[in-house]
């Protein structure tokens, strides 16, 4: 199994920075079209809802969820390939505490589309616009912690 792992490396990398970057792309868009949502459908009315309802519904469905499974499958193939991780070093845990934090968000995001579908949705504008830059600083402290290893 070892040997499995080390020999697929180059693969299970390629694999796991491809999910990344689709899982990423949900996470950015996600919050944004909640912006949206709030902010014109109060304009445009019910068929404009609908619009938003079934966007979010297929970037949840058919890339968010997906992307964020195979990113965990295959990160956690490269944490078990045997000379990768230094578990000595600070890094792995920044990091580790980061992509928890990131499924912590995709959860969350969710959870919104839910309250969007009940007609509960309290949220303001100006809040998804907030809550937008989560993913991003999150992103930042992930690939500085694989990448540069300052610590
Ligand atoms: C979901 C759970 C995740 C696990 C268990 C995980 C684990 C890992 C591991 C063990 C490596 C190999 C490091 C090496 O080859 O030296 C790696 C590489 C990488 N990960 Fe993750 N990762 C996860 C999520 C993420 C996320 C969310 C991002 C970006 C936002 C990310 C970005 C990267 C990048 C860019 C690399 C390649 C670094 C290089 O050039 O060596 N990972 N990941």
């Amino acid at each position: 199994m070892s040997d499995l792992l080390v020999n697929l490396y180059p693969w299970t990398k390629s694999l796991h920075v491809i999910s990344v970057i689709a899982w990423m792309a949900g996470l950015f868009y996600m919050p944004r079209l909640f912006v949206y949502h709030v902010e014109r459908v109060a304009a445009a009315g019910p068929e404009t809802e609908e619009i938003f309802e079934t966007m979010e519904r297929k970037l949840l469905r058919f890339i968010m969820n997906p992307a964020m499974v195979a990113t965990w499958i295959f990160g956690l193939a490269l944490a078990f390939t045997p000379g990768i991780v230094d578990w000595g070093a600070v890094w792995p845990y920044t990091k580790a505490a980061a992509i928890i934090a990131m499924t912590w968000f995709h959860h969350w995001c969710g959870y919104r589309r839910k309250d969007f579908l009940a007609g509960k949705n309290t949220r303001t504008g100006r809040d998804f616009r907030l809550m937008n830059e989560v993913p991003t600083v999150l992103m930042i402290v992930i690939v500085v912690s694989v990448i540069a290893r300052p610590f």
